[in-house]
């Protein structure tokens, strides 16, 4: 458990860590070879050596050059309350050979992870191949535990940010960007996290509830085709009365109103006659929404024939209201070209607001829905749209342009020997030793590249030249000279270290974080087509180091 003394400089405890969200997350959410490890390592006598482990990606997700970091304060959860209960160490018993002796369950018992120590980028951060994310520290056996719980903790919730990061990016600042996805995600948890890590990366509000009562995202929401196909027709409407939005009057039959509204429209000059008859249940159906949320109203208007039917209906509706103070919201496009649909009513309300003379009728809100993805909206941009807000699902919460980020758990040190894990792809090699990592920001206040060096090297200094080598090839390598050096790993969890700790965000400024990393990154790296790579780099020294452990590990071939 936390440490609860004050800090060396006397600062106050930080306070208590809650448990992780999803109350599925314990020590028993890991794989099997996680505790028969832990049992080989504590067979050996090996289970208190000190290891070192980095958790990284090697590549970028979406065929981007940037990665959002994001799943950072679950795992600060889960291990700040990591303990086994009887029945789970009954059950790691049950599952493991009978052979396994019983000190082994004494052992997993008594621990826990205050001999921990969790390094970390800051949550919200744009991050890059091969750079840790996480540097975790402490008792090879614990921290094998961890391995799993921590890589599924962070691959969902990074990938699912970046994805609504790049859904930001092309649709622009000005654009309402509201997540729909809850019935498509990968069940509950995926649904949940969903919308925790898209309003981080960029998106304004959900339609989840739970997702809103525990993070506080924003609510937001319309209605659904069958609210619009429930009703049969304006007779349906028995309790008809609306009272202006000051109090001072009532209508007694506010859906005569909506008639009278229609009529005037139909052979409104601007209009004349670009739509004959609507669709009498439709109008019934917004004329009853309107009843139930006069101070709301949003209306779905591609049930029956937007042009024709939807656009007349809700502009009738939304007349009405306006003669009792009350200022509609707009509409929901759920079908169609977006793009075509959404000038055309737009061209409808600003013809309303000339011939009738209302104010601000021509900025209705217009919102679009339906399998929505980055292409479309970049599709949208290209072709000119008249969307002002965008509900997005199941492309967005299912990560469907990419199934995984692929972040790994890798051993760099033991006993303070470093240690790399080889392999035939290059890209594979892991980097060893216990590392610090610094991003360097150029002359034009971009990041120019991140570099690792080795635990003990004096940090990179601002106005200073260092050299930087790509990790694995050897021609590849600049000297900068930094403007300003940021310490991107942080201490999280100190365990029982006494180090200060770094205090868990609130989710707003974890999305505050992540957007304006965002914006200080060069354009270049950011685009959709081809991006430039931003460059993760390695010390002269810690070049060196990797490439003499790298032969000495390799076995040398012989030919015959
Ligand atoms: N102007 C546009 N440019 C490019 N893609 C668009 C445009 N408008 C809509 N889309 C996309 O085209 C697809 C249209 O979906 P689909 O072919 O299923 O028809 P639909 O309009 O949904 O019809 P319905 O739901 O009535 O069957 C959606 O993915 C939508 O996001
Ligand atoms: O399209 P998405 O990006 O997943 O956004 C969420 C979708 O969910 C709703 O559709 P619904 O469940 O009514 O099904 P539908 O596909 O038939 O519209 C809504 O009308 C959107 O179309
Ligand atoms: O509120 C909406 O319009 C909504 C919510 C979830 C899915 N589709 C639409
Ligand atoms: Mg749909």
């Amino acid at each position: 458990m936390e440490a609860r003394q004050n800090g060396p400089n006397g600062e106050l405890p930080a306070p208590a860590v809650p448990g992780p969200t999803n109350p599925m997350v314990t020590p028993l959410l890991t794989d099997l070879y996680q505790f028969t490890m832990a049992y080989a390592y504590w067979k050996a006598g090996k289970h208190d050596e000190r290891a070192v482990f980095d958790l990284y990606f090697r590549k970028n997700p979406f065929g981007g050059e940037y990665t959002v970091f994001a799943g950072l304060e679950e795992c600060i959860r889960f291990i700040a309350n990591f303990k086994f209960t009887e029945e789970e160490i009954s059950f790691v018993r049950e599952s493991l050979p009978s052979s396994c002796e019983d000190g082994f369950y004494n052992y997993l018992r008594g621990i826990d992870c205050s001999d921990v120590e969790v390094y970390a980028i800051s949550e919200g951060s744009v991050v890059f191949p091969k750079v840790p994310l996480l540097r975790v520290e402490g008792p090879v056996a614990v921290v094998q535990l961890l391995e799993t719980p921590f890589v599924n903790l962070i691959n969902y919730a990074s990938l699912v940010t970046t994805n609504a990061a790049r859904h930001r990016f092309v649709a622009g600042k000005s654009k309402m960007l509201l997540e729909f996805g809850l019935r498509r995600a990968q069940g509950p948890d995926g649904g949940i996290g969903a919308s925790k890590y898209c309003y981080i990366g960029g998106f304004d509000a959900t339609s989840n509830v739970a997702a809103g009562r525990l993070f506080g995202i924003p609510l937001r929401g319309t209605h659904s085709h069958a609210f619009v196909s429930s009703f049969m027709g304006p007779d349906e409407i028995i309790n008809r009365s609306l009272t202006s939005h000051d109090g001072s009057t009532t209508c007694e039959d506010f859906v005569s109103l909506v008639q009278s509204w229609l009529s005037k429209i139909q052979w409104s000059e601007s209009l004349h006659g670009s739509f004959g008859e609507t669709n009498q249940s439709e109008l019934a159906a917004f004329s009853s929404y309107a009843l139930a949320f006069p101070t709301n109203f949003l209306a779905l208007v591609d049930t029956y024939d937007v042009v024709r039917s939807g656009v007349p209906n809700f502009c009738a509706v939304a007349l009405a209201l306006r003669d009792l103070g009350y200022k509609a919201v707009g509409i929901r496009l759920d079908s169609g070209d977006l793009a075509y649909l959404s000038s055309e009513a737009r061209k409808i309300f600003w013809s309303i607001e000339k011939e009738f003379g209302v104010t601000d009728f021509g900025r209705m809100n217009i919102t679009a829905s339906n399998d929505l993805n980055e292409e479309t909206l970049d599709a949208l941009n290209k072709q000119g749209h008249e969307v002002d807000s965008f509900g997005i699902g199941t492309y967005l919460v299912t990560c469907y342009a990419q199934a995984a980020l692929g972040c790994v758990f890798k051993l760099v040190e033991i006993n303070n020997q470093p240690r790399i894990k080889l392999s035939e792809d290059v890209s594979k090699v892991s980097i060893p030793c216990k590392k610090q990592c610094y991003r360097l920001y150029g002359k034009e206040g971009y990041p120019l590249l991140d570099i690792m060096t080795g635990e003990n090297e004096p940090p990179p200094k601002v106005g200073e030249r260092i050299l930087c080598r790509h990790p694995f090839n050897e021609s590849k390598r600049a000297y900068v000279v930094p403007q300003q050096v940021e310490e991107l790993l942080k201490c999280y969890w100190p365990g029982n270290s006494g180090r200060a700790r770094e205090h868990l965000p609130l989710l707003v400024d974890i999305r505050q974080r992540c957007i304006k990393q965002l914006e200080q990154m060069r354009p270049d790296h950011m685009r959709r087509l081809n991006p430039t790579p931003y460059k993760v780099s390695v010390s002269a020294k810690l070049y060196d180091f990797i490439h003499f452990l790298w032969l000495n590990e390799a076995p040398v071939g012989e030919l015959q």
